[in-house]
């Protein structure tokens, strides 16, 4: 009997086409209206991986020079093609720095979140044993492969990424950022566990997009990516979701995600 009753429920858990687990289902009011139907998997990106690529090592990049004085330790463990790079692009950050009237002129460093505004306008962009983290978390994501990530930053989940965060360090440099679990973020992207649920009244003006993180990423940058894999297994790429902006967003309005999407 109980063999039949997991057996039915590992069905109607493979057949579960959500974005987020359960959880959010006995929470939210499920408004057929709003559902988003995606026909295949292959249609489920509204952009390349190659466009999401390109804009996170951007923005990244940006964060890095912008708090290049701070990166001394790790500046020390890089190749040295890498470092002069760096060099060659903080140069001419600083020519375009002198030419601004901007009020963080003399200190030359900014803020995260003004870094993202500089670099790209208004845009937004977070498996194995997951149980005593899942209960009642209404932030873990569900991939379309099964993969889960858990975007909350209190409790147990807090406590599991903060530890596969320190078991990831390679000397200076870190795999993963972990500020986002405080109030200090270094990656003002980081934010997307935060969306809500749109409705009749507010329309999605973001949805979800999965991205594997490839294993050409610069090193360097990795401490910016707000995701760490659960298990230390080097073979799977890190799986990461961005929020792809469905429509021009202002500043103020709030973001509003599709929670309830089916792909066929
Ligand atoms: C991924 S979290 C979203 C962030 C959450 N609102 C917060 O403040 O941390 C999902 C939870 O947010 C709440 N939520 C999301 N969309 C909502 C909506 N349209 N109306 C009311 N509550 C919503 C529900 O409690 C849901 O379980």
């Amino acid at each position: 009997m109980p063999g039949r009753l997991l057996r039915g429920l590992w069905q109607r858990w493979r057949r579960y086409r959500y974005r987020f687990v359960p959880w959010i289902a006995l929470n939210l009011s499920h408004n057929p209206r709003t559902l988003r139907y995606v026909p295949e998997e292959s249609k489920d990106k509204v952009i390349s991986d190659e466009d999401v690529l390109g804009t996170l090592l951007k923005v990244f990049q940006a964060l890095f020079i912008n708090d290049f004085n701070k990166q001394s330790d790790i500046l020390t463990v890089l190749p040295e093609p890498v470092k002069s790079k760096y060099q060659d692009l903080l140069s001419v950050q600083h020519l375009r720095v002198k030419h601004l009237e901007y009020s963080h002129e003399e200190q030359n460093t900014f803020k995260p979140e003004e870094i993202l505004y500089k670099t790209l306008g208004t845009v937004y962009q977070k498996y194995e044993p997951i149980f005593f983290q899942s209960i009642g978390n209404p932030f873990i994501f569900r991939c379309l492969d099964g993969v889960l990530i858990d975007g909350n930053d209190k409790g147990i989940s807090k406590v599991v990424y903060r530890s596969c965060n320190g078991r990831d360090r390679l000397g200076p440099l870190k795999m993963s950022d972990s500020t986002w679990l405080t109030s200090e973020i270094h990656n003002p992207l980081a934010v997307g566990q935060y969306v809500n649920n749109c409705s009749n009244d507010r329309a999605a003006n973001v949805c979800y997009q999965e991205f594997d993180v490839p294993a050409v990423f610069p090193i360097e940058l990795k401490q910016y990516l707000p995701n760490i894999a659960y298990s230390n297994d080097k073979q799977s790429p890190l799986r990461c979701v961005v929020l792809v902006a469905l429509r021009d967003i202002k500043q103020g309005e709030e973001l509003f995600s599709n929670y309830y999407t089916i792909v066929s």
